[in-house]
């Protein structure tokens, strides 16, 4: 149970430490807060409406990871070199592929209520 709630504290942390520093952390954070009203709203049955906030979580844990990876990059080699510039871009095309997910699942939502 103490190696559970220190687990959470950690996890709490880098959330806290994300939504602080990270513009597109706070942009997908909003986008959440908009998204379950709308999803609980939309309607369409509860598979629907759980695929939807799937959706935006699983967009917001990608954009997690991302900085996770920016930021160890720039930790441990500060200056540009390609291969740091890579290892960036596959953190941010795997970011980029959730964003098409959740846009795929809500436009389909979306067409399918009205
Ligand atoms: N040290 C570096 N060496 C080489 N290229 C780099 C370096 N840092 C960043 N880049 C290039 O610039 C891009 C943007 O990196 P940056 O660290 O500024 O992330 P960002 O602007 O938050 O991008 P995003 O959140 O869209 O992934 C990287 O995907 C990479 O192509």
């Amino acid at each position: 149970m103490t190696a559970l709630y220190l687990a959470f504290l950690n996890s709490w942390r880098g959330l806290v430490f994300g939504a602080r520093t990270e513009r597109a952390i706070r942009l997908e954070l909003a986008l959440l807060a908009l998204g379950l009203p709308a999803a609980l709203l939309l309607g369409g049955g509860l598979w629907v409406r759980v695929a939807l906030l799937v959706s935006l979580l699983l967009m917001l844990g990608a954009e997690f990871l991302n900085t996770a990876v920016e930021k160890l990059c720039d930790h441990l080699h500060p200056d540009r070199h390609a291969r740091i510039g890579i290892v960036k871009d596959l953190a941010s095309a795997g970011a980029f592929l959730t964003q098409v997910i959740a846009a795929l699942i809500w436009v389909t939502a979306l067409i399918d209520r009205f």
